[in-house]
């Protein structure tokens, strides 16, 4: 792979005596959808929030978007995009009001602020909602737009932790969509999951157990090695061996 944007080698993350995340080692391309699987207590937020720049590595290596993670993590945050599993939109402010707060975050002038809240806001058909408080908005909606405001800077990688928990499958298929549309502008997504059907949306998928990538592949390569009809039965199949999870 040329220039990978997401680099990981051996990283690892320990908590004590306990191993989060055991010496995993992997490579996202630009613009590739990259899914990121494993069951609960796997070790993916320990493993996203060290390429995030978030938490220092235990040891090992990573690089994303070409920065070192314990030297650069400053450079790093700038280039990504991060949604997280908890919400992250402030509830008690409005659209418009969510946009500009996080515009200024990432450092976009005023001028630029007001086009991408315009750009924005008719992308996604809320010109009717731009003043309504986020609280008010259904689940959905604001899943849309926590998207798009973590791609306000234009980052090269979008990090998505379970962006698609609790929405129904029409509202989730058009969030894919967003995620098609980004990727196929060249931005790197990096996306965990929880739901089995959208893991075949991804180009390839990873599957976590107890800390390790116990496999890595295209979903059809997935599916081909372990004799699968679908990615959930490859993932039953890795997950039932982990001690981990509820
Ligand atoms: N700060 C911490 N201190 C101690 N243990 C932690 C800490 N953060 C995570 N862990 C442990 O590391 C393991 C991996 O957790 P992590 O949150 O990375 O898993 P996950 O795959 O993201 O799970 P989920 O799908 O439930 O979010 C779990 O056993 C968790 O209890």
């Amino acid at each position: 792979m040329n220039d990978p944007m997401i680099k990981a080698e051996e990283l690892t993350r320990k908590f004590g005596d306990f191993t989060a995340v055991d010496h995993i080692s992997f490579e996202v391309g630009a613009g590739e959808i990259f899914g990121f699987l494993g069951a609960n207590g796997a070790g993916k937020t320990t493993a996203m929030r060290m390429l995030t720049g978030l938490l220092v590595p235990t040891e090992g290596e990573a690089t994303v978007a070409g920065y070192d993670v314990y030297k650069q993590p400053e450079q790093i945050k700038k280039r990504i995009g991060y949604m997280s599993q908890k919400f992250s939109l402030y509830e008690d402010l409005t659209v418009r009001e969510n946009i500009r707060l996080y515009g200024g975050i990432y450092d976009l002038g005023d001028q630029q602020i007001k086009q991408k809240s315009d750009e924005l806001v008719n992308m996604l058909g809320m010109n009717e909602l731009q003043n309504k408080m986020i609280g008010s908005l259904p689940l959905g909606w604001k899943q849309k737009l926590a998207f798009s405001v973590a791609l306000l800077h234009e980052p090269d990688i979008v990090f998505l932790d379970e962006p698609t928990g609790g929405v129904d499958p029409i509202t989730r298929r058009q969030f894919w969509e967003q995620i098609y549309k980004v990727a196929e502008e060249g931005t790197t997504v990096f996306v965990t999951t929880h739901y089995m059907d959208e893991a075949e949306y991804c180009d390839r998928v990873s599957i976590m157990v107890d800390g390790n990538i116990d496999a890595l592949d295209t979903p059809a390569g997935l599916k081909e090695e372990f004799e699968a009809d679908d990615i959930e039965e490859v993932f039953i199949r890795l997950a039932r061996g982990a001690e981990r999870g509820e």
